[in-house]
Protein backbone atom coordinates (compact mmCIF):
# COMPACT_ATOMS: atom_id res chain seq x y z
CA UNK A 1 0.00 0.00 0.00
CA UNK A 2 2.91 2.11 -0.43
CA UNK A 3 2.51 6.08 -0.65
CA UNK A 4 -1.53 5.10 -0.79
CA UNK A 5 -3.83 5.57 2.10
CA UNK A 6 -6.05 3.24 3.55
CA UNK A 7 -9.44 5.18 2.58
CA UNK A 8 -8.68 6.03 -1.07
CA UNK A 9 -7.58 2.19 -1.53
CA UNK A 10 -11.46 1.62 0.36
CA UNK A 11 -12.68 4.38 -2.40
CA UNK A 12 -11.20 2.78 -5.88
CA UNK A 13 -12.29 -0.73 -4.40
CA UNK A 14 -15.63 0.23 -4.17
CA UNK A 15 -15.20 2.36 -7.47
CA UNK A 16 -14.13 -1.25 -9.33
CA UNK A 17 -17.82 -2.29 -8.07
CA UNK A 18 -19.41 0.23 -9.39
CA UNK A 19 -17.88 0.63 -12.43
CA UNK A 20 -20.49 -0.33 -14.16
CA UNK A 21 -22.54 2.33 -12.94
CA UNK A 22 -19.92 4.92 -14.40
CA UNK A 23 -18.99 3.39 -17.43
CA UNK A 24 -22.82 2.59 -18.83
CA UNK A 25 -23.59 6.40 -18.81
CA UNK A 26 -20.02 6.78 -20.06
CA UNK A 27 -20.52 4.83 -23.37
CA UNK A 28 -23.93 6.74 -24.06
CA UNK A 29 -21.86 10.47 -23.38
CA UNK A 30 -18.25 10.81 -24.78
CA UNK A 31 -18.86 10.54 -28.17
CA UNK A 32 -21.45 13.02 -27.89
CA UNK A 33 -19.28 15.35 -25.94
CA UNK A 34 -16.33 14.98 -27.67
CA UNK A 35 -16.47 18.36 -29.56
CA UNK A 36 -18.34 20.30 -27.44
CA UNK A 37 -17.25 23.59 -26.17
CA UNK A 38 -18.91 24.10 -23.41
CA UNK A 39 -18.55 20.85 -21.47
CA UNK A 40 -19.81 20.18 -17.89
CA UNK A 41 -17.15 20.89 -15.74
CA UNK A 42 -16.30 19.73 -12.40
CA UNK A 43 -14.74 22.08 -9.77
CA UNK A 44 -12.92 20.07 -7.20
CA UNK A 45 -11.63 21.82 -3.78
CA UNK A 46 -8.82 20.65 -2.34
CA UNK A 47 -7.41 21.84 1.12
CA UNK A 48 -7.29 21.04 4.31
CA UNK A 49 -10.11 21.75 6.95
CA UNK A 50 -10.95 25.04 7.83
CA UNK A 51 -9.37 26.55 5.03
CA UNK A 52 -12.42 28.49 3.24
CA UNK A 53 -13.44 25.73 0.85
CA UNK A 54 -16.66 25.85 1.35
CA UNK A 55 -17.13 29.46 1.54
CA UNK A 56 -15.44 29.36 -2.08
CA UNK A 57 -17.50 26.66 -3.39
CA UNK A 58 -20.76 28.94 -2.34
CA UNK A 59 -19.66 32.13 -3.79
CA UNK A 60 -18.50 30.33 -6.71
CA UNK A 61 -21.36 28.67 -7.20
CA UNK A 62 -23.81 32.17 -6.88
CA UNK A 63 -21.79 34.10 -9.22
CA UNK A 64 -21.78 30.87 -12.32
CA UNK A 65 -25.17 31.22 -11.54
CA UNK A 66 -26.06 34.56 -11.70
CA UNK A 67 -24.15 34.82 -14.74
CA UNK A 68 -26.38 32.19 -16.41
CA UNK A 69 -24.07 29.13 -15.83
CA UNK A 70 -26.07 26.22 -14.16
CA UNK A 71 -23.97 25.65 -11.11
CA UNK A 72 -24.82 23.47 -8.17
CA UNK A 73 -22.35 22.31 -4.92
CA UNK A 74 -22.01 19.26 -3.49
CA UNK A 75 -20.80 19.38 0.01
CA UNK A 76 -18.92 15.95 1.02
CA UNK A 77 -19.39 16.60 4.76
CA UNK A 78 -23.07 16.88 4.19
CA UNK A 79 -22.80 13.24 2.83
CA UNK A 80 -20.91 12.12 6.07
CA UNK A 81 -23.75 13.62 8.34
CA UNK A 82 -26.00 12.13 6.39
CA UNK A 83 -24.23 8.39 6.48
CA UNK A 84 -22.97 8.76 10.25
CA UNK A 85 -26.02 10.18 12.57
CA UNK A 86 -23.90 11.55 15.49
CA UNK A 87 -20.53 12.97 15.33
CA UNK A 88 -18.85 12.21 18.46
CA UNK A 89 -15.10 13.63 18.37
CA UNK A 90 -12.03 14.44 15.70
CA UNK A 91 -11.34 10.20 16.77
CA UNK A 92 -13.52 9.53 13.63
CA UNK A 93 -10.83 11.31 11.33
CA UNK A 94 -8.01 9.18 12.52
CA UNK A 95 -5.95 7.22 9.60
CA UNK A 96 -6.00 3.99 11.45
CA UNK A 97 -10.25 4.38 12.13
CA UNK A 98 -11.12 1.55 9.57
CA UNK A 99 -14.78 1.78 10.22
CA UNK A 100 -14.64 5.28 10.23
CA UNK A 101 -13.01 5.70 6.96
CA UNK A 102 -15.45 2.84 4.59
CA UNK A 103 -18.10 4.97 5.50
CA UNK A 104 -16.06 7.77 4.61
CA UNK A 105 -14.66 6.87 1.07
CA UNK A 106 -18.57 5.46 0.58
CA UNK A 107 -19.77 9.03 0.94
CA UNK A 108 -17.15 9.81 -1.52
CA UNK A 109 -18.55 7.49 -4.11
CA UNK A 110 -22.21 8.45 -3.56
CA UNK A 111 -21.34 12.36 -3.71
CA UNK A 112 -19.44 12.01 -6.81
CA UNK A 113 -22.26 9.66 -8.55
CA UNK A 114 -24.59 12.34 -7.57
CA UNK A 115 -22.28 15.10 -9.20
CA UNK A 116 -22.16 12.86 -12.35
CA UNK A 117 -25.74 12.43 -12.75
CA UNK A 118 -26.50 15.84 -12.45
CA UNK A 119 -24.10 16.89 -14.89
CA UNK A 120 -25.83 14.25 -17.27
CA UNK A 121 -28.92 16.29 -16.65
CA UNK A 122 -28.26 19.34 -17.46
CA UNK A 123 -26.12 20.24 -14.39
CA UNK A 124 -23.38 22.80 -16.49
CA UNK A 125 -20.73 23.03 -13.27
CA UNK A 126 -21.10 20.92 -10.07
CA UNK A 127 -18.89 22.37 -7.39
CA UNK A 128 -17.20 19.30 -5.38
CA UNK A 129 -16.67 20.85 -2.25
CA UNK A 130 -14.49 17.89 -0.69
CA UNK A 131 -10.53 18.48 1.29
CA UNK A 132 -9.63 16.03 -1.59
CA UNK A 133 -6.47 16.12 0.20
CA UNK A 134 -4.10 13.50 -1.55
CA UNK A 135 -2.70 13.07 -4.82
CA UNK A 136 -4.75 8.80 -5.07
CA UNK A 137 -7.82 10.77 -4.05
CA UNK A 138 -7.17 13.57 -6.88
CA UNK A 139 -6.02 10.77 -9.02
CA UNK A 140 -9.43 8.62 -8.35
CA UNK A 141 -11.90 11.97 -8.99
CA UNK A 142 -9.76 12.55 -12.44
CA UNK A 143 -10.19 8.62 -13.45
CA UNK A 144 -13.74 8.83 -12.91
CA UNK A 145 -14.89 12.65 -13.67
CA UNK A 146 -12.29 12.88 -17.10
CA UNK A 147 -11.52 9.48 -18.30
CA UNK A 148 -14.93 7.88 -17.82
CA UNK A 149 -17.66 10.74 -18.33
CA UNK A 150 -15.61 12.82 -20.57
CA UNK A 151 -16.33 15.96 -18.02
CA UNK A 152 -13.59 18.74 -17.54
CA UNK A 153 -12.34 19.10 -14.55
CA UNK A 154 -10.60 22.22 -12.62
CA UNK A 155 -8.95 22.05 -9.24
CA UNK A 156 -9.09 24.79 -6.67
CA UNK A 157 -6.80 24.51 -4.00
CA UNK A 158 -7.01 27.14 -0.81
CA UNK A 159 -3.83 27.08 1.29
CA UNK A 160 -3.92 29.01 4.30
CA UNK A 161 -1.02 28.95 7.07
CA UNK A 162 -2.38 32.31 8.58
CA UNK A 163 -3.50 30.63 12.31
CA UNK A 164 -5.81 33.97 12.80
CA UNK A 165 -7.57 33.22 9.68
CA UNK A 166 -8.49 29.17 10.01
CA UNK A 167 -9.03 30.29 14.18
CA UNK A 168 -11.47 32.58 13.05
CA UNK A 169 -12.94 30.77 10.21
CA UNK A 170 -13.23 27.80 12.89
CA UNK A 171 -15.47 30.01 15.29
CA UNK A 172 -17.27 31.98 12.29
CA UNK A 173 -18.82 28.57 11.19
CA UNK A 174 -17.03 25.36 12.45
CA UNK A 175 -18.25 25.69 15.94
CA UNK A 176 -22.06 26.17 14.81
CA UNK A 177 -22.17 23.13 12.17
CA UNK A 178 -24.20 20.14 13.16
CA UNK A 179 -21.06 18.21 14.16
CA UNK A 180 -20.44 20.31 17.40
CA UNK A 181 -24.75 21.13 18.62
CA UNK A 182 -23.85 19.36 21.85
CA UNK A 183 -20.37 20.98 22.57
CA UNK A 184 -19.11 24.26 23.80
CA UNK A 185 -17.79 26.94 21.57
CA UNK A 186 -13.81 26.18 22.96
CA UNK A 187 -14.17 22.42 23.17
CA UNK A 188 -15.47 22.31 19.41
CA UNK A 189 -12.31 24.61 18.48
CA UNK A 190 -10.12 22.09 20.54
CA UNK A 191 -12.06 19.21 18.42
CA UNK A 192 -11.50 20.51 15.08
CA UNK A 193 -7.77 21.46 15.58
CA UNK A 194 -7.48 18.32 16.12
CA UNK A 195 -9.46 16.73 13.06
CA UNK A 196 -7.07 19.39 11.17
CA UNK A 197 -3.55 17.09 12.66
CA UNK A 198 -5.58 14.02 10.95
CA UNK A 199 -5.38 15.52 7.64
CA UNK A 200 -2.25 17.13 7.65
CA UNK A 201 -0.85 13.86 8.46
CA UNK A 202 -1.10 13.02 4.54
CA UNK A 203 -1.85 16.39 3.16
CA UNK A 204 -0.33 16.83 -0.49
CA UNK A 205 -0.97 20.12 -1.71
CA UNK A 206 -1.19 20.36 -5.57
CA UNK A 207 2.21 20.58 -7.40
CA UNK A 208 2.75 21.24 -11.00
CA UNK A 209 5.77 18.89 -11.25
CA UNK A 210 3.78 15.77 -9.45
CA UNK A 211 0.05 16.43 -11.24
CA UNK A 212 1.75 18.08 -14.23
CA UNK A 213 -1.34 16.71 -16.33
CA UNK A 214 -4.29 18.09 -14.66
CA UNK A 215 -5.29 21.66 -14.17
CA UNK A 216 -5.16 23.34 -11.41
CA UNK A 217 -5.35 26.57 -9.16
CA UNK A 218 -4.01 27.32 -5.93
CA UNK A 219 -5.12 30.54 -3.67
CA UNK A 220 -2.55 31.23 -0.77
CA UNK A 221 -4.08 33.15 1.98
CA UNK A 222 -7.14 34.46 0.83
CA UNK A 223 -5.86 35.90 -2.37
CA UNK A 224 -2.09 37.09 -1.12
CA UNK A 225 -0.99 35.33 -4.16
CA UNK A 226 -2.14 32.88 -6.95
CA UNK A 227 -0.56 30.30 -8.84
CA UNK A 228 -2.93 28.85 -11.77
CA UNK A 229 -1.56 25.79 -13.79
CA UNK A 230 -2.67 24.41 -17.54
CA UNK A 231 -6.55 25.84 -17.54
CA UNK A 232 -8.60 25.21 -19.85
CA UNK A 233 -11.63 27.02 -21.96
CA UNK A 234 -13.38 29.89 -21.15
CA UNK A 235 -15.14 28.79 -18.17
CA UNK A 236 -12.14 28.23 -16.14
CA UNK A 237 -10.60 31.33 -17.46
CA UNK A 238 -13.91 32.64 -15.92
CA UNK A 239 -13.50 31.19 -12.73
CA UNK A 240 -9.76 31.78 -12.28
CA UNK A 241 -10.06 35.73 -12.76
CA UNK A 242 -13.42 35.70 -10.27
CA UNK A 243 -11.44 34.05 -7.78
CA UNK A 244 -8.38 36.08 -7.88
CA UNK A 245 -10.55 39.29 -7.56
CA UNK A 246 -12.86 38.32 -4.32
CA UNK A 247 -11.36 39.13 -0.62
CA UNK A 248 -12.51 39.02 3.10
CA UNK A 249 -11.75 41.78 4.42
CA UNK A 250 -15.08 43.18 6.44
CA UNK A 251 -16.85 45.68 4.67
CA UNK A 252 -20.49 46.97 3.58
CA UNK A 253 -22.05 47.39 0.49
CA UNK A 254 -24.81 50.10 0.27
CA UNK A 255 -27.44 50.82 -2.44
CA UNK A 256 -29.80 52.86 -3.16
CA UNK A 257 -31.69 54.07 -6.14
CA UNK A 258 -31.97 57.64 -7.13
CA UNK A 259 -34.15 59.74 -5.39
CA UNK A 260 -37.75 60.44 -6.66
CA UNK A 261 -37.45 61.59 -10.43
CA UNK A 262 -39.86 63.69 -12.47
CA UNK A 263 -40.74 60.75 -14.64
CA UNK A 264 -41.43 58.67 -11.82
CA UNK A 265 -43.62 61.11 -10.66
CA UNK A 266 -45.34 60.78 -14.46
CA UNK A 267 -44.95 56.95 -14.11
CA UNK A 268 -42.75 56.97 -17.22
CA UNK A 269 -39.99 54.55 -17.89
CA UNK A 270 -36.26 55.44 -18.34
CA UNK A 271 -35.60 59.04 -19.86
CA UNK A 272 -32.91 61.11 -18.36
CA UNK A 273 -34.89 63.65 -16.15
CA UNK A 274 -34.25 65.80 -12.82
CA UNK A 275 -34.98 64.92 -9.25
CA UNK A 276 -38.51 65.87 -7.93
CA UNK A 277 -38.55 67.86 -5.07
CA UNK A 278 -39.28 64.53 -2.80
CA UNK A 279 -36.37 63.70 -4.86
CA UNK A 280 -33.69 66.46 -3.69
CA UNK A 281 -35.07 66.19 -0.16
CA UNK A 282 -33.96 62.41 -0.24
CA UNK A 283 -30.60 63.05 -1.53
CA UNK A 284 -30.28 65.68 1.29
CA UNK A 285 -31.29 63.19 3.49
CA UNK A 286 -28.93 60.53 1.98
CA UNK A 287 -25.95 62.73 2.44
CA UNK A 288 -27.06 63.07 5.93
CA UNK A 289 -27.14 59.26 6.47
CA UNK A 290 -23.82 58.52 4.78
CA UNK A 291 -22.08 61.78 6.71
CA UNK A 292 -23.26 60.22 10.20
CA UNK A 293 -22.14 56.42 9.26
CA UNK A 294 -18.44 57.69 9.01
CA UNK A 295 -17.70 55.00 6.43
CA UNK A 296 -14.40 54.31 6.53
CA UNK A 297 -12.79 55.06 3.07
CA UNK A 298 -16.27 55.40 1.41
CA UNK A 299 -16.46 55.75 -2.55
CA UNK A 300 -19.55 56.30 -4.56
CA UNK A 301 -20.61 54.83 -7.96
CA UNK A 302 -23.48 56.41 -10.07
CA UNK A 303 -24.56 55.60 -13.62
CA UNK A 304 -24.38 58.84 -16.02
CA UNK A 305 -27.77 59.78 -15.87
CA UNK A 306 -28.73 63.29 -14.22
CA UNK A 307 -31.20 61.30 -11.25
CA UNK A 308 -27.73 59.54 -9.96
CA UNK A 309 -25.60 62.40 -9.82
CA UNK A 310 -28.27 64.94 -8.36
CA UNK A 311 -28.92 62.13 -5.60
CA UNK A 312 -25.10 62.44 -4.43
CA UNK A 313 -24.23 66.19 -4.84
CA UNK A 314 -24.32 66.29 -1.14
CA UNK A 315 -21.83 63.62 -0.88
CA UNK A 316 -18.45 63.98 0.42
CA UNK A 317 -16.91 61.03 -0.75
CA UNK A 318 -14.44 60.41 -4.40
CA UNK A 319 -17.27 59.84 -6.80
CA UNK A 320 -17.19 57.78 -10.16
CA UNK A 321 -19.65 57.77 -12.70
CA UNK A 322 -20.36 54.20 -14.58
CA UNK A 323 -22.13 54.15 -17.76
CA UNK A 324 -22.74 50.39 -16.77
CA UNK A 325 -24.76 51.53 -13.90
CA UNK A 326 -27.33 53.21 -16.71
CA UNK A 327 -30.79 52.04 -16.31
CA UNK A 328 -32.18 49.43 -18.44
CA UNK A 329 -32.72 50.74 -22.09
CA UNK A 330 -36.61 50.37 -22.71
CA UNK A 331 -35.41 51.19 -26.43
CA UNK A 332 -38.88 51.72 -28.24
CA UNK A 333 -40.61 52.22 -24.94
CA UNK A 334 -38.44 54.88 -23.02
CA UNK A 335 -39.97 57.99 -21.33
CA UNK A 336 -43.26 55.98 -22.39
CA UNK A 337 -45.72 54.92 -19.34
CA UNK A 338 -46.99 51.17 -19.06
CA UNK A 339 -50.21 52.40 -20.31
CA UNK A 340 -49.26 53.84 -23.07
CA UNK A 341 -47.17 50.74 -23.79
CA UNK A 342 -50.11 48.04 -23.44
CA UNK A 343 -51.67 50.48 -25.78
CA UNK A 344 -49.52 50.78 -28.36
CA UNK A 345 -47.47 47.66 -28.20
CA UNK A 346 -50.03 45.58 -26.64
CA UNK A 347 -48.03 42.06 -27.51
CA UNK A 348 -44.94 43.94 -26.31
CA UNK A 349 -46.17 43.90 -22.87
CA UNK A 350 -47.97 40.94 -22.50
CA UNK A 351 -44.16 39.17 -23.82
CA UNK A 352 -42.44 40.90 -20.79
CA UNK A 353 -45.50 40.02 -18.80
CA UNK A 354 -44.66 36.20 -19.46
CA UNK A 355 -40.99 35.97 -19.15
CA UNK A 356 -39.92 39.25 -18.03
CA UNK A 357 -36.10 38.26 -17.40
CA UNK A 358 -35.73 36.89 -21.05
CA UNK A 359 -37.85 39.71 -22.96
CA UNK A 360 -35.99 42.52 -24.66
CA UNK A 361 -37.46 45.87 -25.45
CA UNK A 362 -37.22 46.43 -28.99
CA UNK A 363 -34.30 48.09 -29.95
CA UNK A 364 -33.11 47.90 -26.07
CA UNK A 365 -32.01 45.62 -23.61
CA UNK A 366 -33.27 42.37 -21.51
CA UNK A 367 -32.65 42.07 -17.73
CA UNK A 368 -30.36 39.65 -19.12
CA UNK A 369 -28.67 41.73 -21.21
CA UNK A 370 -28.20 43.93 -17.91
CA UNK A 371 -26.39 40.79 -16.26
CA UNK A 372 -23.91 40.73 -18.89
CA UNK A 373 -22.90 44.67 -18.92
CA UNK A 374 -22.82 44.10 -14.75
CA UNK A 375 -20.55 41.66 -14.84
CA UNK A 376 -17.44 43.97 -14.51
CA UNK A 377 -19.56 46.24 -11.99
CA UNK A 378 -19.76 43.00 -10.14
CA UNK A 379 -15.85 42.59 -10.31
CA UNK A 380 -14.85 45.56 -9.14
CA UNK A 381 -17.31 45.39 -6.43
CA UNK A 382 -15.67 42.18 -4.99
CA UNK A 383 -12.18 44.05 -5.02
CA UNK A 384 -13.09 47.23 -3.00
CA UNK A 385 -14.05 48.04 0.45
CA UNK A 386 -17.23 50.19 1.26
CA UNK A 387 -19.30 51.36 -1.61
CA UNK A 388 -22.20 53.21 -2.05
CA UNK A 389 -23.92 52.34 -5.14
CA UNK A 390 -26.54 54.48 -6.79
CA UNK A 391 -28.35 53.50 -9.31
CA UNK A 392 -31.92 52.51 -10.70
CA UNK A 393 -34.35 49.70 -10.03
CA UNK A 394 -33.86 47.20 -12.46
CA UNK A 395 -29.74 47.48 -12.41
CA UNK A 396 -29.91 46.90 -8.76
CA UNK A 397 -32.40 44.52 -8.94
CA UNK A 398 -29.22 42.32 -10.91
CA UNK A 399 -27.13 43.65 -8.40
CA UNK A 400 -28.99 42.45 -5.24
CA UNK A 401 -29.42 39.21 -7.17
CA UNK A 402 -26.15 38.52 -7.35
CA UNK A 403 -25.70 39.30 -3.50
CA UNK A 404 -28.92 37.50 -2.09
CA UNK A 405 -28.37 34.47 -5.09
CA UNK A 406 -31.96 35.02 -6.61
CA UNK A 407 -32.89 33.35 -9.55
CA UNK A 408 -33.48 34.55 -13.35
CA UNK A 409 -37.71 34.29 -12.35
CA UNK A 410 -37.45 36.53 -9.21
CA UNK A 411 -34.33 38.92 -10.39
CA UNK A 412 -36.96 41.28 -12.15
CA UNK A 413 -39.23 41.64 -9.20
CA UNK A 414 -37.36 42.32 -6.29
CA UNK A 415 -38.38 45.35 -4.45
CA UNK A 416 -35.97 48.00 -4.32
CA UNK A 417 -38.18 51.13 -3.48
CA UNK A 418 -37.54 54.47 -3.90
CA UNK A 419 -35.74 56.73 -1.10
CA UNK A 420 -34.48 53.22 0.56
CA UNK A 421 -30.77 52.20 1.55
CA UNK A 422 -30.33 48.60 0.65
CA UNK A 423 -27.43 47.78 3.23
CA UNK A 424 -25.63 44.90 2.46
CA UNK A 425 -23.04 43.36 4.94
CA UNK A 426 -20.88 39.94 4.25
CA UNK A 427 -21.47 37.43 6.74
CA UNK A 428 -20.50 33.65 7.04
CA UNK A 429 -21.67 32.28 3.70
CA UNK A 430 -23.76 34.87 2.67
CA UNK A 431 -24.93 38.70 3.37
CA UNK A 432 -27.17 40.09 5.70
CA UNK A 433 -29.57 42.52 4.20
CA UNK A 434 -31.30 45.72 5.65
CA UNK A 435 -33.66 48.34 4.56
CA UNK A 436 -33.47 51.59 5.95
CA UNK A 437 -35.82 53.59 4.66
CA UNK A 438 -35.56 57.23 4.56
CA UNK A 439 -38.58 59.41 5.85
CA UNK A 440 -39.21 61.11 2.37
CA UNK A 441 -42.28 59.71 0.69
CA UNK A 442 -42.08 58.58 -2.97
CA UNK A 443 -44.20 57.17 -5.71
CA UNK A 444 -44.26 53.47 -5.91
CA UNK A 445 -42.71 51.93 -9.24
CA UNK A 446 -42.99 48.47 -8.63
CA UNK A 447 -45.17 46.06 -10.68
CA UNK A 448 -45.94 42.96 -9.48
CA UNK A 449 -46.21 40.15 -11.59
CA UNK A 450 -49.49 39.66 -13.07
CA UNK A 451 -51.09 36.25 -11.38
CA UNK A 452 -54.18 36.77 -13.60
CA UNK A 453 -52.62 38.62 -16.79
CA UNK A 454 -55.05 41.52 -16.58
CA UNK A 455 -56.26 41.78 -13.18
CA UNK A 456 -53.48 42.82 -11.44
CA UNK A 457 -52.47 45.30 -14.17
CA UNK A 458 -55.96 46.80 -13.50
CA UNK A 459 -54.92 47.90 -10.03
CA UNK A 460 -50.88 48.72 -10.61
CA UNK A 461 -52.62 51.34 -13.80
CA UNK A 462 -55.03 52.55 -11.26
CA UNK A 463 -52.62 53.17 -8.15
CA UNK A 464 -50.51 54.97 -11.00
CA UNK A 465 -53.06 57.36 -12.10
CA UNK A 466 -53.56 57.64 -8.24
CA UNK A 467 -50.06 58.60 -7.55
CA UNK A 468 -50.21 61.12 -10.32
CA UNK A 469 -52.94 62.80 -8.37
CA UNK A 470 -50.56 63.46 -5.67
CA UNK A 471 -47.84 64.73 -7.90
CA UNK A 472 -46.43 67.71 -6.28
O1 LIG B 1 -38.38 46.36 -15.25
P1 LIG B 1 -39.41 47.24 -14.66
O2 LIG B 1 -40.19 46.60 -13.56
O3 LIG B 1 -40.29 47.85 -15.73
O4 LIG B 1 -38.59 48.40 -13.93
C1 LIG B 1 -37.61 49.14 -14.61
C2 LIG B 1 -38.05 50.58 -14.72
O5 LIG B 1 -37.87 51.20 -13.47
C3 LIG B 1 -37.67 52.63 -13.65
C4 LIG B 1 -38.82 53.40 -13.06
O6 LIG B 1 -40.05 53.01 -13.59
O7 LIG B 1 -36.44 52.85 -13.01
P2 LIG B 1 -35.72 54.17 -12.34
O8 LIG B 1 -36.78 55.12 -11.91
O9 LIG B 1 -34.97 53.62 -11.14
O10 LIG B 1 -34.76 54.72 -13.36
C5 LIG B 1 -37.57 52.79 -15.19
O11 LIG B 1 -36.68 53.78 -15.61
C6 LIG B 1 -37.22 51.41 -15.65
O12 LIG B 1 -37.52 51.16 -17.02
Amino acid sequence: MSGQCEEDNILEKLLQKRKTQFQRTTSIRIGERANYVNSPHVIAMVGLPARGKTYISKKLSRYLNWIGINTRVFNLGEYRRHATTAYKSHEFFRQDNTEAMAIRAQCAVEALQDVCLWLENGGEVAVFDATNSTVDRRKVIHDIVVQKMGFKLFFVESVCDDPLIIEQNIMEVKVSSPDYTNMNKDAALMDFLKRIEHYQERYQPLDEHKERDISFMKIYNTGEKCVVHKHEGHVQARIVYYLMNIHITPRTIYLTRHGESEQNLDGRIGGDSNLSERGKLYASALSKYIKEQNIEGLRVWTSWLKRTIQTVSGVTAPQERWKALNEIDAGICEEMTYEEIKEKYPEDFCARDQNKFAYRYPRGESYEDLVARLEPVIMELERQGNVLVVSHQAVLRCLLAYFLDKSAEELPYLRVPLHTIIKLTPVAYGCRVEHIQLPIEAVDTHRSKPKIPGELEEKFLHRQKTNLGRKS
